[in-house]
């Protein structure tokens, strides 16, 4: 049967598309699909878009042809709370092994093995997805937290020089990266059209930049209205508070407060690659109650020697205000 117009407009639409489908408690796999996201941009795909899993219709899955999830593991192997509905959807027994006939997809989950069901819902999903007629476009990567620079992988990292100074940042960076140069390489193979400049990933030329995620503004001290002015402890945990991306996912309504650290000890020995730290913080006021098993957000300030060398290095006034947003 011939397609109308509008449907091969759809078709051809949903076929220059990829999906980034991410799930996160704690702002990681959020962080991964947005780059996921800026990386496929960069390739000169004609359409990405990058979703939280509640933000997308799990009835529209099959509709799409190009779909890479990103999801991490809480609690003892569960879903983060955004990956729950979906999931349910995902489980419901009346979906025939065709459902999904038509999708490529990947996975790439975020986890620790030092947790008995590692990357569980990532390996769940993965199986799940194949179950109802997806094809995978890569096998699929698992980050590991408690890899020195994040992982597990069997392409060795002197052939990537430059995705070194990434991986140093961020523990799972490493799974990632060696794991998106395959999926990039992959969907090239699938649909070249998908990806008509894969070169500006795989060899970056590090002048082309993309858009910004964040708007900066600075202001100098003279010009910075009164109410930006955070004194007060309260308004500045709000503030930053807004910046972090667990917000999103936690937002209980209680009030923030301000502890004191009183121990921080090293648990890992001299020379190690991995910090492992106790700290014990003390909150002078009694004013917090929690039971067994609540988390803990903790919102860090700066070394303030990082702060003044990092203002020397841009040129900044150091009494100058900057809006971040
Ligand atoms: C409270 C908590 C529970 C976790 N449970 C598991 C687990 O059961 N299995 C696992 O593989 N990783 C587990 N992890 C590790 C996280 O999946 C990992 O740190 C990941 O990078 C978090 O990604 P997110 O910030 O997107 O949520 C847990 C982390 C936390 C903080």
């Amino acid at each position: 049967m011939a397609l109308s117009a509008a449907e091969s407009e759809v078709e051809a639409g949903d076929s220059g598309r990829l999906l980034v489908l991410y799930a996160s408690q704690t702002g990681n796999a959020m962080d991964a699909a947005e780059r996921l996201g800026r990386e496929a941009e960069r390739g000169g795909c004609p359409a990405v878009e990058v979703l939280s899993m509640e933000s997308f219709e799990p009835s529209c899955l099959p509709r799409e042809r190009f779909v890479v999830f990103v999801v991490s593991t809480t609690g003892q192997g569960d879903p983060p709370d955004s990956m729950k509905s979906f999931w349910k959807y995902l489980l419901q027994k009346n979906l025939s092994r065709q459902w999904l006939e038509g999708v490529h997809y990947a996975v790439f989950g975020l986890g620790d093995s030092g947790y008995q069901k590692y990357n569980f819902p990532a390996k769940k999903l993965d199986q799940r997805i194949f179950g109802l007629g997806a094809e995978r476009i890569v096998e699929k990567g698992l980050g590991d937290d408690q890899h020195p620079s994040g992982y597990e992988n069997e392409i060795s990292m002197t052939t990537l020089p430059h995705y070194i100074y990434l991986s140093q940042l961020c523990k799972y960076e490493g799974a990632l990266d060696p794991w998106l140069l395959s999926l990039w390489k992959s969907l090239n193979e699938i649909n070249p059209s998908l990806l008509p400049r894969i070169s500006n990933i795989t060899n970056p030329n590090m002048n082309i930049l993309g858009d910004p995620k964040v708007q900066v503004t600075y202001y100098s001290s003279s010009e910075v209205p009164e109410d930006c002015k955070i004194l007060d402890p309260k308004k500045l945990i709000k503030s930053a508070r807004s910046m972090s991306p667990a917000l999103k996912f936690h937002d209980d309504g209680e009030e923030p407060n301000m502890l004191q650290m009183v121990t921080n000890l090293r648990l890992t020995k001299d020379g190690s690659d991995r910090d492992v730290r106790h700290f014990e913080l003390e909150d002078s006021s009694s004013a917090i109650s929690y039971k067994i098993g609540d988390a803990l957000e903790v919102l860090p300030s700066q070394n303030p020697s990082a702060v003044d060398a990092f203002i020397k290095r841009c040129n900044l006034d150091p009494d100058c205000y900057i809006t971040v947003c």
